[in-house]
């Protein structure tokens, strides 16, 4: 792992709302080719730092190098080399999923083939049906291929699997693995620890702008099992929602 090279350098991050310090000085790097988790409460300052890095949100002060771009005198270079999820609300309703990768493949000036793109994620029997005709798991890798347009170096995703059924969940996590696994780096936030776990190669815990523990998965239990941390009635020791549980030390908040 040391030797590993970091495709993106946060440094000192902070950002502030008028007076509200939401990030109070983010150091970490992820590296390429791995799938980095920012876990965290509601409210801890991941989707501020996620946007931050994807050059959608000004920062108040830091350093961050996307690829060795500097994000203050390199955005428009850091947009050709990240995919987002973009915004439902962006999916235009008369389109179908062919017609809607094809508008994007133009913003982007990006060539590619759509029927190629939808067939990465499972889609190609709904090349004709409008995203609204989609089931939530459908929608949700739809969105996955729309980050991979412009064939990016890195991609973003935010809580993807939120209100997907358990199987859909479990297929999203074989379509990210896959999308890693051809060379591409994934960063998400996730509020499922089984996700977590199963999913990251790193995580990063966020608490109130603050990174309070960043190590593998296996690391992070490791280490709460060894302190002594004992589960009651389990089989395993501990799980990674227990290492979250126990660093800031309360139930998930809504
Ligand atoms: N545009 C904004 N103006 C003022 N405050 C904001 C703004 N955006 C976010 N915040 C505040 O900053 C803090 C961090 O929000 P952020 O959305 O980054 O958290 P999060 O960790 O992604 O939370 P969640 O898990 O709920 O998505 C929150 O207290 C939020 O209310």
């Amino acid at each position: 792992m040391e030797t590993r090279k970091a495709i993106i350098s946060v440094n000192n991050l902070v950002k502030n709302y008028d007076d509200f310090k939401a990030v109070q000085g983010l150091t970490f790097d992820v590296y390429e080719h791995e799938i980095f988790g920012l876990l965290g409460p509601n409210g801890a300052g991941k989707t501020t730092t996620l946007e931050i890095i994807e050059t959608l949100r000004e920062k108040t002060s830091g350093e961050i190098t996307v690829d060795g771009l500097s994000i203050d005198k390199q955005a428009q270079e850091i947009k050709q080399i990240i995919g987002v999820q973009l915004q439902a609300a962006g999916y235009y309703p008369n389109l179908n999923l062919i017609e809607l990768i094809e508008l994007f493949a133009g913003l982007y000036g990006a060539d590619i083939k759509p029927m190629a793109m939808l067939e990465k994620v499972n889609l190609q029997d709904k090349a004709k049906a409008k995203y609204k005709a989609l089931s939530g798991g459908q929608k949700q890798r739809f969105s996955i291929a729309t980050t991979l347009i412009n064939q990016p170096k890195i991609i973003f995703l935010d809580e993807p699997t939120t209100g997907l059924d358990p199987q859909a969940r479990r297929n999203l996590w074989d379509l990210i693995k896959e999308i890693r696994n051809n060379g591409t780096t994934v960063v998400i936030t996730t509020h499922y620890m089984d996700e977590a776990e199963q999913l990251c190669d790193r995580v990063a815990f966020v608490e109130r702008g603050r990174i309070i523990a960043l190590d593998t998965p296996d690391n992070l239990i490791d280490n709460l099992v060894n302190s002594g941390f004992e589960r009651k009635k389990e089989v395993k020791k501990a799980n990674l929602e227990d290492v979250f549980i126990n660093l800031t030390g309360q139930e998930w908040r809504e």
